[in-house]
């Protein structure tokens, strides 16, 4: 025995004398190794909901994160079907995943001890720029009444819930889309490239109605300047890379910034939607600097466009590339139009209503693509669930869109599918629970502008049924890949481009006006449908 072990020392001696580097290099790992697992289990404390190891402490998670990018919790759900909650450990932060329903209702419930203030706040100084001074003020009282983002919703609210503001608002957007839509037919159709058409045209029609004539996207540098800016928002909110590895965007922040210059400073704001009126009268009276308002336009912008437009190249996409889907919805559309001396009347409040395919359809884009990492930072230690979890002060707690989106128990067998009709009323038949439908966030933080991005959203969808079919060039629909999607936003962003052709139907060429007469909210999620 004694000659087998000395045989096993001498071979050790040579190898390590013969490869030294290698050597050294195997031990370093080991020891690095010892202490990040040491230093894991020390700062981990038993009460906080299960820790999910992976093999390599706080690395695995960031490799999970890089490999399944936006399923990534969705499979860490498949894995441990049975938690509620867990613990993430990466470099510097933990990460409280909730799996549960009933748990995402309770930390919405506690909004001062899980605020969503610091996620704002962090966009606004790392991706926007903001300058000290007008950080100070949004940081200050976080978690009280006197935040700046709480106040700051209140001051928007009113002119984008139901109402006069609203309906303008809208109004004039789908004015700009129907305006484009009538150049189509004049031309007898047109051959596009699907996203970006539908890119632009909402880009134009959006920022129309919010900025009014002085709208500074309607400058094709600055709408230029977007598209270079919009893909680098999500790497500079990390701020994990130097910033001149995104040289050439922030360069192209600083002309949308200078252009939102201008439109302040010649108070052209005050043409403007009432929502951008208040907008920026909110942040005059709590005193950020001119500079920094302008540098803030960016991260405004970014709310208004960023998810509207990927959630109606889906909503498109899921109605055309399917041939029920697009005679169910037509047929709704169709009953609900009124014709009277040559001028077809699209009610809003009717398609609403009177149209549940196409509402049930636009819903389930969102469960299918919606991707929102609802997050919240904790102010203090606290225990979750009677008492069962603590989370810790400072740790973030998210709550996937996706992971309540693909839960079994609560929309079947087929979760896996696209159901068109999943959404619709079948008498006799259980309600899906509203409150895992989570396509615009929930709680306080619920996006206040729901209403109007569903209106011209479900508006432009019944304006093409009515007046266009949509063929692609290659002569079938093929679903595009998602996974290079930024997590930035909530809704998922197709990998490639369609060719399309947009052909006009018989009776395109009549007059067509969108009326909100009787028209109030659609109710999507849980908020509203408890009224
Ligand atoms: C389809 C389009 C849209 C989608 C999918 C969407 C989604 C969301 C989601 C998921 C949140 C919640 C974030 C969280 O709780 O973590 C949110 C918040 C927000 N959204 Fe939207 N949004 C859309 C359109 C809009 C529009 C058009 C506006 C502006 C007019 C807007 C303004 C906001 C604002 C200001 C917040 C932050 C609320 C807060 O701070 O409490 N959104 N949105």
């Amino acid at each position: 025995m004694e000659s087998v072990l000395s045989t096993f020392h001498n071979l050790i001696f040579q190898f390590s004398q013969s490869h030294p580097n290698l050597v050294a290099a195997i031990g370093t790992a080991a020891v690095t190794y010892g202490f990040l697992w040491a230093l894991l289990h020390s700062t981990q404390d038993a009460r906080e909901p299960p820790l999910l190891l992976g093999a390599i402490p706080f690395i695995s998670p960031v490799i999970g994160m890089v490999k399944w990018s936006m399923d990534f919790y969705v499979q860490l759900k498949d894995e441990n079907p049975n938690s509620s909650i867990y613990t993430l450990r990466l470099p510097g932060f933990r990460l409280y995943i909730v799996n549960s329903t009933a748990l995402i209702l309770e930390v919405q419930r506690k909004w001062r001890t899980f605020v969503f203030s610091p996620v704002p706040a962090r966009a606004s100084e790392y991706a926007m720029g903001g300058s000290k001074e007008a950080m100070d003020i949004i940081r200050a009282g976080m978690s009280t009444d006197a935040d700046f983002m709480h106040g700051f919703n209140k001051a928007i609210h009113p002119a984008l819930s139901s109402g006069p503001a609203l309906e303008n608002l809208t109004g004039r957007a789908l004015e700009v889309i129907a305006e484009s839509l009538d150049d189509m037919v004049k031309q007898g159709g047109k051959e596009v490239k699907m996203f970006d058409w539908i890119r632009h045209d909402l880009l134009m029609a959006t920022t129309d109605s919010v900025y009014g004539r002085g709208n500074p996207l309607r400058d094709p540098q600055n709408e230029k300047a977007w598209q270079k800016f919009h893909p680098s928002i999500m790497f500079l909110l990390l701020n994990v890379l130097p910033q001149w590895v995104f040289r050439d965007a922030i360069k192209a922040r600083g002309v949308l910034a200078k252009a939102f210059l201008h439109y302040h400073a010649e108070g052209q704001y005050k043409e403007g939607s009432v929502y951008i009126r208040r907008w920026t009268e909110y942040c005059v009276s709590h005193g950020i600097p001119v500079d920094d308002i302008a540098k803030f336009h960016n991260a405004g912008l970014f709310a208004l466009i960023a998810n509207t437009i990927p959630t109606a190249f889906w909503m498109i996409f899921r109605v055309f590339s399917d041939p029920s889907v697009v005679s169910d919805c037509r047929d709704e559309i169709s009953r609900s139009v009124e014709e009277r001396d040559g001028v077809c009347t699209i009610n809003v409040g009717r398609i609403k209503a009177d149209c549940p395919t196409l509402v049930s359809t636009f819903q389930e884009v969102f469960r299918v693509h919606g991707l929102a990492n609802s997050v919240r930072v904790a102010t203090e230690d606290h225990y979750l669930d009677n008492g069962k979890y603590l989370i810790k002060k400072g740790g973030l707690v998210m709550m996937p869109a996706r992971v309540q989106h693909h839960l079994r128990d609560v929309w079947g067998n087929n979760v896996d599918e696209f159901d068109h009709r999943r959404f619709i009323n079948k008498e006799g038949d259980p309600q899906p629970n509203a409150a895992a439908f989570r396509g615009f966030g929930g709680g306080t933080t619920l996006c206040p502008g729901r209403h109007f991005a569903t209106t011209e959203i479900l508006v432009l969808t019944a304006m093409l049924l009515l007046r266009f079919d949509l063929v692609p060039l290659s002569g079938r629909w093929v679903l595009p890949s998602t996974k290079n999607s930024s997590q930035a936003e909530a809704m998922e962003q197709p990998d490639y481009d369609i060719d399309i052709q947009l052909r006009p139907r018989s009776g395109a060429e009549k007059k067509w006006r969108v009326s909100f007469a009787g028209a109030g909210d659609t109710a999507l999620v849980a908020e509203d449908l408890r009224g």
